[in-house]
């Protein structure tokens, strides 16, 4: 039954000519990589407790941390209940479902066979990461671009193993598998050879994405970072070095927003890279003063972006995944709030008169523009986010916070 706060929406969209059944028909057809590693603090089940490393932490100590892939996958079935649409899983290599504790260098498809079932049966998509820090040979924060020739071949064989993995789930799923390098390397203090290092990690990366697959299958993004903690002089794989790689090699480009410099728009990079590379991976976060991955709120940030991606017409050629990690709420519920702020940001971009906003733009007229962009905030965006949730059957309001809450109590005992 159609609620009256939904119809009364509808016509107040319909005044500026907005057609709130097209926007909740086109958010229900976008998906969200909602990444595995939130479940469990970034840990991964290879049974050695060498910590996330590479300048990234998880902090806090709340109850229910996922140990092991069933426990993982247990939370997500309930969070993807919770979360409208379909959508997919970000999985990292550390994350392999298998009684061998097999290294990095050799890793098989069928240590991820599990995964891949599950995701048939839940219907979602898979994306993929090779693990490049949490391990004793990337203890000096470089693996692709470490001087040691033994060291970077290590690396490029694992790189080159989940590609090969990553493809095989693709094919399986009949949808492609993103497969994005995040490699942590970087200096402490100022290097003295930055060339070398750079050389090193594009000599690497020549190596690992050499193979061809089908596109139909893998798709390989490089993702770039200002900084992280270890490394506040120098990130070899910078976002220079990465947009002239991506359009050089014709990969994904990855945009991970806590990547930048705290006062940098992310939202506005959008545009400029996507004249030079086909497509781009998200990884939306929400940095506090450095990459601190808080879990992402509807704020400014998350809006723009959306509506980058909306007006700009970008929405087919971006694949949007997630990365947070907080430990000191409730994991469940940061999966779900989060993925489900990132989707209320996409209907409020769709619920825009774009065509009208972008007119005035055109015509120079700034002043309508701003008039316009303020006054549409007012529009009853929620009794459309509540439509939606009904009708993709998921909860909201004081029934999602008693759904969260009761899922939390029952993995409170983990320890
Ligand atoms: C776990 C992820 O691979 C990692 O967060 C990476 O994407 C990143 O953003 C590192 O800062
Ligand atoms: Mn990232």
């Amino acid at each position: 039954m159609t609620r009256p706060e939904y119809t009364a929406a509808q016509d107040a969209f319909a005044q500026w000519g907005v057609d709130t059944e097209a926007a909740m028909e086109r958010l229900a057809t976008i998906p969200i990589s909602v990444h595995c590693w939130q479940g469990d603090d970034v840990v991964g089940f290879e049974g050695v407790t060498a910590g996330s490393g590479g300048g990234i932490q998880a902090t806090g100590n709340y109850p229910g941390r996922a140990r092991t892939p069933d426990e993982l996958r247990a939370d997500l079935v309930f969070a993807y209940a919770n979360i409208p649409g379909s959508h997919r899983l970000n999985l990292h290599a550390c994350y392999l479902d298998s009684n061998e504790t097999p290294d990095r260098d050799a890793l098989e498809y069928r240590h991820f066979a599990s995964w891949v079932d599950w995701a048939k049966e839940n219907g979602l998509g898979l994306d993929f990461n090779p693990t490049f820090f949490a391990h004793p040979k990337a203890g000096d924060n470089l693996t692709l671009s470490h001087p040691d020739k033994g060291i970077r071949e290590f690396w490029i064989r694992h790189g080159q193993i989940c590609r090969e993995i990553a493809a095989q789930m693709g094919r399986e799923l009949g949808s492609p598998c993103v497969n994005n390098i995040w490699v942590p390397d970087g200096y402490k203090d100022n290097p003295v050879d930055r060339m070398a290092a750079r050389s090193r990690l594009e000599a690497s990366l020549d190596v690992m994405l050499d193979k061809r697959f089908d596109k139909a299958h893998l798709l390989d993004a490089v993702e770039s970072k200002l900084f992280g903690l270890g490394v506040e002089a120098c990130t070899v794989g910078s976002h220079e070095f990465y947009l002239g790689y991506a359009i050089r090699k014709n990969t994904l480009l990855c945009l991970d927003m806590g990547h930048f410099h705290p006062t940098e728009n992310i939202a506005d990079k959008l545009s400029s890279v996507a004249l030079s590379v086909d497509e781009i991976l998200l990884h939306v976060s929400r940095p506090m003063r450095w990459d601190s991955d808080h879990v992402i709120l509807l704020n400014d940030d998350i809006l723009a972006m959306a509506q980058e991606l909306v007006f700009g017409d970008l929405l087919e050629r971006t694949h949007i995944g997630l990365d947070f990690f907080d430990a000191t709420i409730s994991r469940t519920a940061a999966w779900v709030i989060g993925t489900r702020n990132m989707q209320k940001a996409l209907l409020r971009a769709l619920l825009q008169p774009v065509e009208m906003l972008q007119a005035k733009e055109a015509e120079l007229n700034f002043s309508d523009r701003f008039i316009l962009t303020e006054e549409l905030k007012d529009l009853p965006h929620g009794a459309v986010w509540e439509a939606f949730c009904e009708r993709q059957s998921v909860p909201s309001g004081k029934t999602l916070l008693n759904t969260l809450n009761t899922y939390q109590a029952s993995v409170a005992d983990r320890t």
